[in-house]
């Protein structure tokens, strides 16, 4: 393994320019703390956003700032005020922030700033691809950046791609809105590995795949044709020992010790010591429900005046993206909310709200986090939420109630909080009663557990897994290549061939000679197609077999005259050199009319799919239904038809996109081992992309070539990407 590459749009460090001394203060945010381990060492840099535009910088600072960067393992990429307005301020934080978390009505769709978006992330993708060597591992960081896996990728196949999305991913619904919509989820399939927070965000985002992109997903892996994506949950944690040390610390501090923070919230303890702190902590943010939330602490006090006097809450909103006018409204509306509801409700010795608009030091964030009885974290929609797992990890005395709203990422992992809705105030007001009066036992009880889980699911564990699974994929990736039929080993099997005295080939049609479509009788054979089988069949001492599911009549249609040999549904039939169809098996189909009424029940609940219907075989399509519906009603039916069938010698056969319901033994491995019985090929090669074709793969002799179409598991010897590639190595059976 090589380097480990991160790139996320800010760097871990803070630029501070002193006349013309450089420092880089390394960050504490959590994203930094927890690449830690990643992030170590001469053999990883992180790239990013130096967090000034290339106006502030000095020109003639540049290589003091990049030494500095580079002390850090940093290297930065310049951008332009203009730069940052467009892909920052605008398609980052104006379209997909406020799309991703389901405020549709906010996002904003410019095709300017979309542009900026993609020149930007190309100027990321550049940055790395000059310094990024083959086998390095590239771990790419959130919403800003989503085009660069694919960026790279392009030019750079060979390095390992993780992608990272600390936001949700939103539901297809959502997610169709996007005039970009497509080009965003290619951006994100030039990786390796994609994770998330959650399985919801996991699930939102491969329905979107399917529908949108058409792609194969099976479990949670996308086949492309020349590469396999794993999509996978990664929980981010925190720092919990930094957290829990702190808090440990902050509880030994002597008076003289203490913050200004925490005198004047030990002055609120002493005059009041029944009321109860209630925190809440979030950037100043439409997605963390911040405005909702004071209306709902009003709701409160409206129906429960006897907590009036009892109760205070705070409420520390971080200045955020102040250049988007989302985010100015909302200031406002809070500063208002606030004015009005301590206006109305304050007392000669009683605020019910303390405000504080401003960023704070780590040393106050533990002063509130350890004075709080109560956190109260209502986001309408959040990737994660940090600050909830934080709360807890500083509860050294285990004592204190998380209220949480189930729109959180976090709220997965914490069932023992409070969870509740944040539209409902009645819901919200009787959580607050409820922790107000929760018994002490109560709250170690659920903050043990709590505690327990975060401590062990910690931010460098989360890290350290993506990072693993990333590597393994890395693996596998690197299996199905080891299988692609590789020029040297084509080379080879040509000579074989040519070499070779008796040839037997068995060639799958549908997928495979042919792409699909939405008809199946409209995916009939091209004039290429044709000269390229005369020409093999040409040959002496070479026999060909097309060999298909298909129905007889369709293939007399498209083949008899060709005289070509011809094993038709699944090996039933068998035509040979321009004779008619006889069969190859004797079977049965009076079990037909059974099968075929609950086939139709399932084409009228499923709208698009379809029965094909064959002399001994039923076969229910359903390419072109929902892709996530056709394929839980196809799981359905199979249930279905297994007790249906218990009895009968038939079998449901999962080919692509379609259930066939034939009779059992019937398959075409079993046929092609016919045609083989009793001749002395010394070549034979069968090839095909489905199910169904994995039946020859299996019964052919070891010494035969066998060869799947597209990156599904197999027991073929090799892959070929898709069917343009199938024609190029056939071509090569012709001198
Ligand atoms: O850099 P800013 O524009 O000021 O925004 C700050 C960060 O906000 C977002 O945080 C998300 O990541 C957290 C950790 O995974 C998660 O807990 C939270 O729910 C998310 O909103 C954003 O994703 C980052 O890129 C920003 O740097
Ligand atoms: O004044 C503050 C307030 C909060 N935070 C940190 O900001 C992060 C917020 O992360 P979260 O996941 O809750 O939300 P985000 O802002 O990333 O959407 C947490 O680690 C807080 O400790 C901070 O550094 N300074």
């Amino acid at each position: 393994m090589g380097k480990t590459i991160i790139i996320s749009n800010r760097l871990p460090v803070q630029l501070q320019i002193d006349n013309d001394e450089i420092t880089a203060i390394p960050s504490v945010g959590g994203l930094a703390t927890g690449m830690k381990s990643v992030h170590s060492g001469s053999d990883s840099l992180w790239i990013g956003w130096s967090g000034l535009t290339e106006e502030e910088i000095p020109k003639e600072l540049d290589p003091k700032i990049d030494k500095a960067l580079k002390d850090n393992g940093c290297s930065k990429v310049s951008l332009t005020s203009e730069e940052i307005d467009g892909f920052y301020y605008g398609f980052s934080n104006r379209t997909i922030w406020p799309l991703f978390h389901y405020f549709l009505e906010y996002a904003e769709f410019e095709t300017d700033s979309w542009n900026t978006y993609k020149a930007v992330n190309q100027k990321f993708a550049n940055a790395i691809l000059e310094k990024a060597d083959d086998d390095d591992v590239i771990w790419v960081h959130d919403y800003q950046l989503m085009l660069v896996p694919e960026m790279v990728k392009e030019k750079r196949p060979n390095t390992s791609i993780g992608f990272f999305l600390h936001i949700p991913f939103p539901s297809y619904e959502i997610f169709r809105t996007l005039p970009w919509r497509k080009e965003i989820l290619r951006g994100l399939l030039g990786s390796d590995l994609i994770g998330f927070h959650t399985y919801d965000y996991e699930r939102h985002f491969l329905s979107s795949v399917r529908r949108l992109l058409g792609l194969e997903v099976s479990f949670n892996e996308i086949h492309l044709e020349e590469r396999v994506i794993k999509v996978d949950s990664f929980p981010m944690g925190i720092d919990y020992k930094k957290f829990s040390d702190a808090a440990s610390k902050h509880e030994k501090n002597t008076a003289d010790k203490q913050s200004e923070l925490q005198r004047r919230l030990n002055i609120h303890k002493e005059s009041t010591p029944d009321a109860k702190l209630i925190l809440s902590i979030d950037r100043l943010d439409y997605s963390k429900g911040i405005a909702k939330r004071l209306n709902a602490f009003e709701y409160f006090l409206n129906k429960h005046p006897e907590y009036k006097e009892k109760v205070r809450l705070i409420i520390l909103a971080v200045p955020s993206r102040s250049n988007v006018p989302q985010y100015q409204l909302l200031k406002k509306e809070i500063d208002e909310l606030v004015g009005r509801i301590n206006g109305e409700f304050a007392t000669v010795s009683w605020t019910p709200i303390w405000y504080f608009y401003r960023s704070m030091p780590f040393e106050n964030l533990i002063d509130l986090y350890t004075s709080s009885d109560i956190a109260l974290l209502t986001p309408i929609r959040d990737g994660m939420n940090l600050v909830a797992k934080e709360y807890i990890a500083t509860r050294t005395d285990k004592t204190g109630v998380l209220i949480l709203s189930e729109m959180a990422g976090s709220a997965n992992e914490m069932n023992e909080s409070l969870l509740i809705n944040p539209n409902n105030f009645d819901q919200i007001s009787d959580a607050l009663i409820q922790a107000i009066h929760m018994p002490k036992e109560e709250q170690i009880a659920r903050n043990s557990i709590l505690q327990k889980r975060l401590e062990r699911y910690n931010v460098e564990k989360w890290a350290n897994d993506f990072m693993k699974s990333l590597l393994e994929q890395r693996e596998t990736t690197q299996k199905f290549i080891s299988k692609l039929l590789s020029k040297k080993t084509l080379d080879k099997v040509i000579d074989q061939y040519h070499s070779s005295k008796r040839r037997l080939l068995f060639f799958d049609y549908d997928g495979t000679l042919s792409g699909f479509h939405v008809d199946p009788q409209k995916a009939g054979p091209d004039e290429d197609l044709y000269d390229l089988l005369d020409n093999i069949n040409a040959q002496d001492n070479t026999d060909v077999y097309l060999i298909s599911g298909r129905d007889t009549d369709t293939f007399k249609r498209w083949f008899l005259h060709k005289k070509y040999n011809m094993i038709a549904e699944h090996g039933v039939w068998l035509s040979k050199e321009g004779e008619d169809f006889t069969l190859l098996e004797k079977i049965k189909n009076d079990w037909m009319s059974k099968i075929r009424p609950v086939l139709e029940s399932f084409v009228d609940r499923t709208p698009g799919s379809f029965i094909e219907e064959k002399n001994y075989s039923l076969a229910w399509h359903y390419r072109n239904t929902d892709p996530d519906f056709g394929k839980k009603r196809a799981t359905e039916l199979t249930t279905v038809l297994t007790s249906l069938i218990a009895n009968d010698d038939l079998t449901v056969l999962s080919g692509n996109k379609v259930l066939e319901i034939k009779n059992s033994g019937v398959n075409k491995g079993r046929a092609a081992i016919k045609m083989l019985t009793g001749n002395d090929y010394d070549f034979v090669f069968a090839i095909g992309d489905d199910w169904t074709d994995e039946y020859m793969f299996e019964e052919l002799p070891d010494d035969a070539v066998t060869v799947k179409v597209g990156m599904q598991k197999t027991q073929a010897k090799y892959y070929v990407e898709n069917t343009k590639k199938v024609r190029d190595l056939l071509s090569r059976f012709i001198k």
